[in-house]
């Protein structure tokens, strides 16, 4: 094997082996692939996801971060392979199962996916009012205590045309928290964003894993934040439609043995 061919992916491991090494993993892949009807996106997709990690999934355009994210946020059933949360297997788990465990994971879409009609506040409320029993009284304090914690209790009557881009991203990962989850997704955080707001966002994905200790996923190829986020990572290779390798993306962009790994993070200059 050359160690700068994106060739068989060093640590696509069956289970038995390293993925071991993570005591507990809060998600553990199991040589999944995933993709759209016949045509494969992604396989061979074997690592695990320590508990309270911000966990990156990075790799150029079209190597399938989105898709693996649907899989692991419960949208699309992958091709083979296990996706575990706490040491359960997801897609073997019969629906209602499924659906108590999607109320566990938060997700931040890309664009925030905020109800224009609807207030900064009754956006966040709404999960809250469909899968939960809460009076109103204790949604509003529950709301409005969310958008506080992203910075955004003076903007509860708002509405979503009223403020920044960056805010509404905000909004969008309060409501991703409505229902404290233990797990939260984000898809692509700062596309968007002009860098300082992504910074920001960045700051607070790190204050809420500290405050929330919660487990963070988050899809994105902006180095910027990959650097200032990712305790760990994965890399998606369109070419070979496999991970290339795990780890830290500091230590990848200094110590990976695989030259297209090292490129990507440096941007091609070492
Ligand atoms: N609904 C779909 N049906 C069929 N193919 C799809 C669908 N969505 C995406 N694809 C294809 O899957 C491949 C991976 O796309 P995906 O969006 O997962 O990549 P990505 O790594 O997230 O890309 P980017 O960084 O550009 O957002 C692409 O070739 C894309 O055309």
């Amino acid at each position: 094997m050359s160690p700068d061919g994106p060739t068989k992916p060093p640590s696509a491991a069956p289970l038995s082996e390293p993925i071991s090494e993570q005591a507990d993993p809060h998600i553990l892949l199991d040589a999944v692939s995933v993709g759209y009807g016949e045509t494969v996106i992604q396989r061979d997709l074997s690592f695990g996801v320590r508990r309270g990690d911000v966990f990156v999934i990075m790799g150029g355009s079209g190597s399938g971060k989105s898709t693996l994210m649907r899989s692991l946020i419960g949208l699309l059933a992958p091709q083979a392979g296990r996706i575990l949360f706490d040491g359960e297997s997801f897609w073997d788990a019969l629906q209602h199962e499924r659906t108590r465990r999607m109320r566990r994971n938060g997700v931040m879409y890309q664009s925030g996916a905020l109800w224009s009609s609807m207030t900064l506040e009754e956006n966040v409320a709404l999960p809250l009012e469909q899968y939960t029993n809460l009076r109103r009284s204790q949604i509003h304090e529950v709301a409005v205590y969310k958008l506080a914690l992203v910075g955004l209790s003076a903007y509860c009557d708002y509405y979503p045309s009223e403020i920044s881009g960056g805010m509404r991203k905000r909004v969008g990962v309060a409501r991703a928290m409505a229902l404290d989850p233990d797990i939260l997704f984000f898809d692509e955080p700062s596309a968007g964003l002009d860098p300082l707001s992504a910074r920001l966002l960045d700051d607070l994905i790190l204050e809420l894993r500290e405050s929330l200790g919660a487990t963070m996923v988050v899809v994105t190829h902006d180095l910027a934040s990959i650097f200032a986020i990712a305790d760990d990572s994965v890399f998606l290779d369109a070419a070979t439609q496999t991970m290339l390798t795990t780890g830290n993306p500091r230590d990848l962009r200094e110590h990976c043995e695989i030259k297209l790994v090292r490129d990507f993070l440096s941007r091609g200059g070492e």
